[in-house]
């Protein structure tokens, strides 16, 4: 996809692979299954699909909270296995996550909690870092009088900026927001989506968006990345994707959130029984049990992605070759 620049992230066939139990044996099940995403500064790429897609494993693997099994991931041009210690990303990539209230420590002020990142990945005097706090806290719009409190003390909507400062606190290049509006209440939702956009635009961040939300989505992100069953299936510009979706699975999330649409035309598609386990795949399309426009060659081999419009990849040779 044509891109201002050189990536800030880039993802390169990443894979993450999990070894569970399943009925008395050990399987291997395949969370993220050959995923290539790049992420540019000042720019935000998304991440959409049902629960179980592995948006989650995807942005867990970029951080290296869980270990891929296969891939790169280069921020900045640079490897991240070459970074000696895992921590040592996280001057670079930083997360806001769903709920604050589980990600924030509930025993430390708003103080500790925005100092704590500054402490232990910058080297800044104590009078620096002190300027730092009060300057995020007015980046995201808070008062100083909250610094004193702790979590339980503060509002759903009051809680997730903190969450926001505390991740921009050591000025990463990249953040990943994991549905960071999930938690806050409709009205909230849109101050602090609004929020994001302006600190992306200050401090020309990259952000990678988690969501399953497509409204979401088409307020704040550029490009779109639709995932299923682990793979990446569409990806294009936001409003191009929403209008002309070429994937059957796309558009059958697209009937879910019509509004998201956006005044586009596409067939209506309904897909038949829920996201198949993991373990039960064919070596054909992760879609093909659900798809009504399935054909004999669907189950057999897998689609790759392939340029339907211009920088709009998708893996669907059945849409690619129908009038539309
Ligand atoms: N630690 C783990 N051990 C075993 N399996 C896991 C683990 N983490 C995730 N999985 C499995 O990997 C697949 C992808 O999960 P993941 O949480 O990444 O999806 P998701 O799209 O983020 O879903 P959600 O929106 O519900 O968070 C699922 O089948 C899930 O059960």
């Amino acid at each position: 996809m044509t891109e201002p620049g050189k990536p800030l992230l880039s993802v390169t066939g990443l894979r993450t692979e999990f070894t569970v139990r399943s009925r008395g044996s050990r399987r291997t099940l395949r969370a993220v299954d050959g995923v290539d995403l790049e992420l540019h500064a000042g720019r935000t790429s998304a991440v959409v699909g049902e629960s179980g897609s592995g948006k989650s494993t995807l942005a867990r693997s970029i951080l290296r909270l869980v270990e891929p099994t296969a891939g790169t991931v280069l921020v900045d041009g640079r490897p991240l296995s070459a970074f000696r210690r895992r921590r040592d990303i996280y001057k670079d990539i930083q997360m806001v996550f769903q709920d604050p209230r589980s990600s924030l420590d509930p025993r430390q002020r708003v103080r500790e909690i925005l100092d704590e990142p500054m402490r232990l990945h910058l080297r800044r005097s104590p009078a620096d870092r002190a300027r730092r706090i009060r300057e995020l806290l007015a980046a995201v719009e808070l008062d100083e009088a909250i610094l004193e409190r702790r979590p339980a003390a503060l509002s759903g909507g009051q809680r997730q900026r903190v969450g926001i400062a505390r991740a921009l606190a050591v000025e990463p290049k990249v953040v990943i927001l994991d549905e960071p509006t999930a938690s806050l209440d409709a009205s909230t939702r849109g101050v602090v989506l609004d929020l994001l956009a302006r600190l992306q635009r200050e401090n020309d961040l990259a952000y990678l968006l988690i969501s399953h939300d497509l409204h979401t989505v088409r307020r704040i992100a550029h490009t779109v990345a639709v995932m299923y069953l682990g793979r990446v299936i569409e990806t294009g510009p936001v409003a191009e994707v929403l209008r002309h979706p070429a994937h059957p699975y796309t558009q059958a999330l697209i009937d879910a959130a019509p509004v998201a649409a956006h005044g586009g035309h596409h067939r209506t598609i309904r897909l038949t029984g829920e996201i198949p386990s993991p373990f039960d795949r064919n070596p054909g399309c992760v879609l093909a049990s659900r798809c009504p426009l399935a054909e004999a060659s669907c189950t057999t081999r897998q689609p790759s992605l392939a340029e339907f419009r211009p920088d709009h990849f998708a893996a669907c040779p059945v849409t690619h070759r129908q009038p539309r």
